[in-house]
């Protein structure tokens, strides 16, 4: 998978705006009702990572998960991780 350029970049950012970019990265803040919840929110997006070999690098806080998707073999963004961030999109 080829890093995306920016004109993709841009077209991708645009259709998926709950995430922002960060660098290399895109980043996306999900707030659940508790810890619990949270952890069960990162279960169902492990299920996706581990279908799509892709996976995102996760931070719990509490009842707040962050998610940061790069495609490091490609040392940035490609298409694998805009199509994983609509996955996950579409979990809530
Ligand atoms: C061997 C395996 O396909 C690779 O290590 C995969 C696994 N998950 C991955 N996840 C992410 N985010 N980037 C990768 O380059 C990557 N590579």
């Amino acid at each position: 998978m080829s890093l995306l350029g920016e004109q993709d970049l841009a077209r991708e950012l645009a259709t998926t705006p709950a995430w922002e970019r960060d660098e290399d990265a895109i980043v996306r803040t999900v707030e659940l009702a508790d810890f619990a919840a949270a952890l069960r929110f990162v279960n169902r997006v492990a299920e996706l990572a581990e279908a799509a070999d892709h996976h995102p690098d996760i931070t719990i806080r509490w009842n707040k998960v962050t998610l940061t998707l790069s495609t490091h073999s490609a040392g940035g963004l490609t298409g694998k991780d805009f199509e994983l961030a609509r996955r996950i999109d579409a979990l809530d």
